[in-house]
Order: structure tokens, then sequence, then C-alpha cells
């Protein structure tokens, strides 16, 4: 009972939806994007009401601060104590959390000893963490891993072919990210497609800002783009995705201003992906602007990111051995309709065929044509209901 807030805490945004639970009627919503970049925004949504403004907001710990006056201002609650339970993305858990876990001194812990495994996304997690501890001390607090869901990898699937000390003593292995949106849109597509999700083996393509894909056989994850850590798979907004390791040490030899092994990852993380080879932006609606003026940069970023999104998806009907859907999800697969288009057709010798009446903005389900053998599906995720559901099941079990 009460009301639950979940609480998506990303590298630059914090996204939360607040829920009137058991219903899991949505009381109001919003992000904050933008965190720790001049003109931060937030966006508050709730009974058809969408509410903007443009601040500076330095870090996660003053963007939840802003998020509980804003919900006092627009009189969604009337006290703190009105919220019953917070829920809490984590991205990296390790081998440590294989579910979600009610928050204790101890979690919060190793919550932040496992930030090597996650250095974008687990400091701000705990920001977001420790802020709500701050305001509302007695609050249940859940953490809900990313890496959850991937726990199902098989060893040969998640380890590196690295000498077996490093896994052993060193628990260097493939965790994955994403896990509850990829758990979420395969749910979601076997509802759609109205059969068992124990029948179907599904590629699930979540890709935002981070991006990943997942081999999904009867429900359970079998192999994922992301490793170590979310830098691995996919070319990204600001991420490298997939390359050579011997390019790490050569760059640290080759450009002076990099002077650890650490500021190439930096690199890596925050200055590659689309927004180093296009040396515009991260964002895929500004690359496609650039790419529609004939930019030529921009179109090679383009080029590569569709590439790189394709070779996963292929080598997933191989990990498969075929696939009844492929599903796009988050920012850019719910939303960028030539990236669907490139990617599908790019890939239809494996036999999805695209409705292109069906890609629009907007789509919600099959965007594939009838007799597609495998279907495309594009399903919005939502890992803030997931949340919010874990939340409630550390209720019940308080
Ligand atoms: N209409 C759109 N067309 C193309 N891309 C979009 C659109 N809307 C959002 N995006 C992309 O989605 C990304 C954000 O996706 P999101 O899933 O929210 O990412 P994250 O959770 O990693 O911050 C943005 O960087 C942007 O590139
Ligand atoms: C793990 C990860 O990349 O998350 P996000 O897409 O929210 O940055
Ligand atoms: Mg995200």
């Amino acid at each position: 009972m009460g009301k639950t807030l979940a609480i998506n805490a990303g590298s630059s945004s914090l996204k939360w939806q607040l829920y009137a639970m058991p219903e899991e009627t949505v009381i109001a919503k919003g992000i904050f994007e933008r965190i720790g970049l001049p003109e931060s925004i937030s966006t508050t949504k709730f009974g058809g009401e969408s509410h903007t403004r443009k601040q500076n907001i330095v870090d996660h710990r003053q963007a939840v601060l802003l998020l509980m006056d804003e919900l006092i201002h627009f009189n969604l609650i009337k006290e703190f104590r009105e919220i019953t339970g917070i829920g809490h993305r984590v991205v990296a858990g390790g081998e440590f959390f294989k579910s979600s876990t009610v928050i204790t001194p101890e979690v919060l812990e190793e919550i932040k000893n496992l930030s090597i495994l996650a250095p974008l996304h687990n400091p701000a997690n705990v920001l977001g963490i420790e802020a709500f501890q701050r305001l509302l001390p007695d609050t249940l607090a859940v953490a809900v891993f990313d890496t959850a869901f991937h726990t199902t990898l098989p060893e040969k699937a998640y380890r590196y072919p690295i000498p077996t000390k490093y896994y052993s003593d060193y628990s260097i292995r493939k965790y994955g990210a994403h896990g509850t949106s990829h758990m979420y849109v395969s749910q979601e597509a076997a509802k759609f497609l109205g059969r068992p999700i124990e029948d179907l083996k599904l590629i699930t393509a979540h890709i935002g800002n981070g991006a990943s894909i997942t081999a999904i056989d009867g429900g359970k994850s079998i192999d994922t783009s992301m490793g170590f850590t979310p830098l691995a798979g996919v070319m990204m907004g600001t991420r490298s995705g997939e390359m050579d390791a011997s390019v790490i040490p050569y760059m640290l030899e080759s450009d002076p201003s990099l002077r650890t092994a650490q500021d190439v990852i930096d690199v890596l993380n925050n200055k590659s992906g689309v927004l180093g080879v296009s040396d515009l932006s991260s964002d895929m609606r500004d690359l496609q602007a650039a790419k529609e003026q004939g930019n030529p940069k921009a179109i090679l970023a383009y080029e590569m990111y569709v590439d790189r999104i394709k070779k996963f998806i292929a080598q997933y009907f191989g990990v498969l051995n075929g696939a009844d859907a492929v599903i796009f999800t988050a920012g850019v697969g719910e939303n960028d309709t030539d990236v669907r288009r490139d990617v599908v057709n790019g890939l239809s010798w494996f036999g999805m065929e695209l409705d292109e009446t069906k890609n629009v903005r907007g789509v919600f389900g099959e965007i594939s044509m009838p007799d597609s053998k495998v279907k495309v599906l594009v399903i919005p995720t939502n890992e803030e209901l997931v949340i919010a559901r874990d939340v409630e099941i550390a209720k019940q079990n308080k």
C-alpha cells in the first residue's frame, strides 16, 4: 500500500515515476536531463500537464532534492512520509547481487565497491540512494540491478578467453546491463505475440544513449553485448563498444595528453561512439539532422552505428540458432525510424521483412509484414514499472 517512487539514475539523467501501488497507477513521472552540464532540463508530467524547467543541476543529489520539492509543490504528495517505498536502479550488481535487494548499510557499501563494473552509473546510483536516505531515512529502499537478468548466461558466454585465474581470483567476466529492460520487453513481446515465453527465441535491442543487444531463449538471457562494464558491445552515444584491446596501450603511448589507463578508458566511455566519430553530438536526433544536411562525419557515424547493431543481432541469430522476433526499445529503438529500417532491411536474409507503412514514430507492436518469418516489434521499455513491482514484493515480505 502507499506510494512508491521508482528512480532510474543514468550517467547524466535521473528518470522517476511515482506510483500508487499495488494498482500500478502512475501518479506522476519526470526526468532530469543534462545533469552536470549547463542548462539542465527538468520535466514533470501528471494528469495531462507537463512542466519543463531549465536550471543548472550539478549532481544527482541536487536532482533528488529538486524532485522532492516538485512533488510537494505540485501537490503530488502532502508530506514525504506518504512515500512508503523507493526503488533504485543500480547498474552493476556483479556476482554478488542476483536479484533485487533491500538496501542496508552493507548493501550500499557493496554497491560502492562494484563501481569498477559500471564507472559511469554506480556512483550516480549511490548519490541517488544516499540523497533519499537523508530525506527519508526510515523508508524501505530497494536496489534493482541491471545485471540480475543476465545471471542466467552460460559460462561459455560469460567467460572471457583469458587465463582462468582472472575469473577465479578477480571475477573478470561478462556481466551485461539493461537487464530490467531486456526482461520487461521480452515478456511484453510474448504477451503481444500471444505465446508462452518458454517457447520463444527473442533478440532484444535496447538502443538508447547506452545500448545493448540480448539473446533470450525461453525467457532467459543467454548472451548479451555489454561486458565487464557497459563499455562493450555496440557503438553508443559516447561509448566505443567492441574494439581491439591492443589499441588501449597504444593510445596511451601515442597521445601525450593521456597519462593513465583510466584516461584512455575515459575517452572510450565519454568521448567516443557517435560523438567521437561525428565530432558533433552524442544525440541521435542531432546526428540525423546533420546527416540530412550531408555532413560526411555524421553520415559515417550513422553507418558505423547501424553496422554494429546489425552485427550483434546477426551474431545472436547464430547463438539462438534462429529467432521468432527481434524487438526494438529505448530512446533510439522506440523513436528512430531510420535506424530500424536500415537495421531490418540490412538483415532481410535472416527472414525479417519490414512493413514500411508501420515503421512510424510512436508505433507499438509489429512493424514487419504479416508473413515475415521473423517478427519485428517495437515495445516501449518501462524499467520504472519493474522497479516499482520489486519494491512492492519487498514491502510484502517485510
Ligand atoms: N525522436 C528521436 N529520434 C531519434 N533518437 C531519439 C529520439 N528521441 C530520443 N532519441 C535518442 O534516445 C537517446 C536517449 O535514450 P534513452 O533510452 O533515454 O537513453 P539513456 O537511458 O541511456 O539516457 C537520446 O540520446 C537520443 O539519441
Ligand atoms: C548501462 C547503461 O548503459 O545504461 P544507460 O543506457 O542508462 O546509460
Ligand atoms: Mg537507459
